[in-house]
């Protein structure tokens, strides 16, 4: 049987679709208001899921609360998601930004459990990721 468990953070964060690859022209025309030079702002949502047991967890709450406070949260809350280093040559999209949180929480977890990780970005984006592995 499999279990998983999870769990809900947040952080609120600024920030602007652009991309220097295009002119400002057809950054205007791929991201609409997005684009707006003054940036804008967020408040995402953060799901975290990892592989758990029926009796006892794989990671426990606190341990896992504490990781993604310090790898996450800390880090993006009440920021410019343009200004991260990890932001300098990609644009700061749902997709992007969702599969950057699951390369910095997955080292920090014990191999192979984390799942999945879900941003929620506005009442109706959302943006999911979990990295190919293979055989368990
Ligand atoms: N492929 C992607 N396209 C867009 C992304 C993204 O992350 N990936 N992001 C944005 C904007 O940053 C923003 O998230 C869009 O929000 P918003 O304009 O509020 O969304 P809606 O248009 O659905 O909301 P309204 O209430 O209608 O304004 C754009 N594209
Ligand atoms: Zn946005």
């Amino acid at each position: 049987m499999q279990f998983t468990m999870t769990r809900r953070y947040r952080f609120c964060a600024a920030h602007r679709l652009h991309t220097d690859h295009l002119t400002p022209e057809e950054n205007r025309t791929a991201f609409g208001k997005c684009n707006n030079p003054n940036g804008h702002g967020h408040n995402y949502v953060v799901l975290v899921t990892v592989r758990s047991g029926a009796n006892e967890g794989a990671v426990a709450l606190e341990r896992l609360d504490r990781i993604v406070e310090e790898t996450i949260v800390e880090r993006f809350d009440h920021q410019d998601l343009n200004q991260d280093s990890e932001f300098a040559a990609l644009t700061t999209t749902g997709e992007n930004l969702v599969k950057l949180i699951w390369n910095l929480l997955a080292p920090k977890l014990p191999a192979g459990i984390l799942e999945k990780v879900g941003v929620i970005e506005t009442r109706d984006n959302y943006f999911e990721y979990a990295a190919p592995t293979g055989p368990r």
